[in-house]
């Protein structure tokens, strides 16, 4: 029985789910893949994907965690994007509701993945729509859930924000414009109380909710943000992955004392997606502070 549970975006990662880029492609679903195609000459090559997706995996296992694949299908090429299906929770894995027709399939190999594993989900999205790049579990108490309509709408925004707060937490929704695709474009977790924010682009009101939690932000630009240079998985115990490509935030980390390790992720990132859309957790070890 796998006993999953995920209570932080913080803690030690241990266990991570990621899909081998077989059947990867680029296809019009958001601002960021629609600028690429309109600009691409050609699609990415199986040999170069397969590299860079060997480049995270291989940044992922140096910092301790153990990778679990999905079995690609070649009627799903962003199912390599695994933050969205599902959000693992302090209770479980929560089989999230995607909005993208091209995506709404990937719900069947993630319930087949857990069952195989014998991995019960604690809930199942079914209000509106819920996509885990909107979702971020803060620290054990405290999460954060965006919604744009585009991706995550506020229906099933609300479903989890109630699941999480009928166990004593505290949820704050936001509410953001499509154009940035999922939340964490805009923002993602570094290491306890510190996070990497496009502040130009997030409303007042969310900084200073951040600020009174004690999460303290180092600023991404706009354009920066929308090539994914703010989209980072923290590996726990001041470490994370960030794209090779994000080199000033980067510089930054590593100015805070953060340990960086990135991979070259260009033609993910080119489809919309970094570091942190293309892992999901499946489990951390909270540290005792
Ligand atoms: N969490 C994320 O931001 N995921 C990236 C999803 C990118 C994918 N091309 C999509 O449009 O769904």
């Amino acid at each position: 029985m796998s006993n999953w549970r995920v209570a932080s975006e913080t803690g030690v990662l241990t266990e991570v789910l990621v899909c081998p880029p077989d059947h990867y492609r680029w296809i019009p679903t958001n601002s960021i893949v629609r600028r690429t195609l309109s600009e691409a000459r050609q699609g990415p090559a199986l040999p170069h994907l397969q590299a860079q997706h060997a480049e995270l995996v291989a940044a992922l296992e140096q910092g301790g965690a153990r990778v679990h694949r999905l079995t690609p299908a070649p009627h799903l090429p962003y199912m390599v994007y695994t933050r969205d299906s599902v959000v693992v929770t302090h209770q479980g894995p929560v089989l999230c509701q995607l909005e993208r027709p091209q995506r709404r399939g990937e719900y069947a190999t993630l319930i087949d993945f857990h069952a195989a594993r014998d991995s019960a989900f604690w809930k199942k999205s079914d209000a509106g729509t819920l996509e885990g790049g909107d979702i971020h579990i803060i620290r054990p108490g405290l999460a954060l859930i965006g919604h744009s309509g585009g991706r995550t709408d506020e229906a099933g925004a609300e479903q989890l924000a109630g699941w999480l707060r009928a166990e004593g937490w505290d949820v704050r929704l936001e509410a953001f414009d499509e154009h940035f695709l999922h939340l964490d474009v805009l923002f993602c977790m570094a290491a306890p109380g510190l996070a990497v924010a496009c502040v130009e682009v997030l409303d007042d009101g969310f900084l200073s909710w951040l600020k009174q939690h004690g999460i303290r932000c180092l600023p991404v630009s706009y354009r920066d943000a929308m090539a994914l240079g703010c989209n980072i998985i923290a590996l726990g115990r001041d470490r994370v992955v960030s794209a090779a490509g994000s080199t000033a935030l980067n510089a930054a980390l590593r100015a805070e004392g953060i340990t960086v390790l990135d991979p070259d992720l260009s033609l993910f990132t080119l489809g919309g997606g970094g570091p942190h859309c293309l892992t999901c957790p499946l489990a951390r070890e909270e540290e005792t502070p």
